[in-house]
């Protein structure tokens, strides 16, 4: 992918993100400064690759941007065999048809994302690191927002402490 020296957000966040004791994290850049570069390193690093359950999980306001991240994180992963997924609704598919989610890492948007925690096919139990993606988009929109709501709480009901960036 050519990089040669990490953009301002990265040299800034990636060490704050993987850094114990891992604190939350709120940061904000311009387009295109390297802020899904950034996301994606730090789920990437924040995985153990032996545990094959999710541990990682962004959330994002459009389908468009969860395949973008996969993409991204499928390149510079490729080497890494952490498994990763995208949960976005498909034509005529419900959240209740859809298999539990086992891969490492997932990318989804709010509606659905909720709707697969609340229906036990998207286990939070075991989330090491937990992304609002434009967080400031998402929690304009009012369905957006009792989603992502939904969701924090449901990771923070849950038993293992979860580190979470916006
Ligand atoms: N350190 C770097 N060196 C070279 N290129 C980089 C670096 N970081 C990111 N890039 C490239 O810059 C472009 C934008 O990066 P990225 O998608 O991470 O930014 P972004 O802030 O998330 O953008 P957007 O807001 O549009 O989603 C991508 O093509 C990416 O490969």
């Amino acid at each position: 992918m050519r990089f040669r020296k990490p953009s301002a957000i990265l040299a800034v966040s990636l060490p704050m993100i993987l850094t114990p004791p891992h604190k939350d994290l709120l940061a904000q850049a311009y387009i295109g400064s390297g802020k899904s570069t950034c996301i994606v390193l730090g789920m990437l690093c924040r995985v153990d690759p032996s545990q094959k359950v999710p541990q990682a999980l962004c959330v994002c306001p459009t389908r468009e941007l969860v395949l973008q991240n996969l993409e991204v994180l499928r390149q510079i992963g490729k080497l890494t065999g952490i498994t990763s997924e995208c949960v976005v609704p498909k034509d005529g598919e419900s959240a209740s048809k859809r298999p539990i989610v086992m891969s490492q890492v997932v990318f989804g948007i709010p509606g659905m994302t909720n709707s697969m925690i609340c229906a036990k096919e998207l286990d939070v139990n075991y989330l090491r690191i937990f992304v609002f993606d434009d967080a400031d988009y998402m929690l304009a929109d009012d369905e957006f927002k009792i989603d992502s709501l939904q969701i924090m709480k449901a990771i923070r009901g849950s038993d293992n402490r979860c580190q979470v960036l916006i």
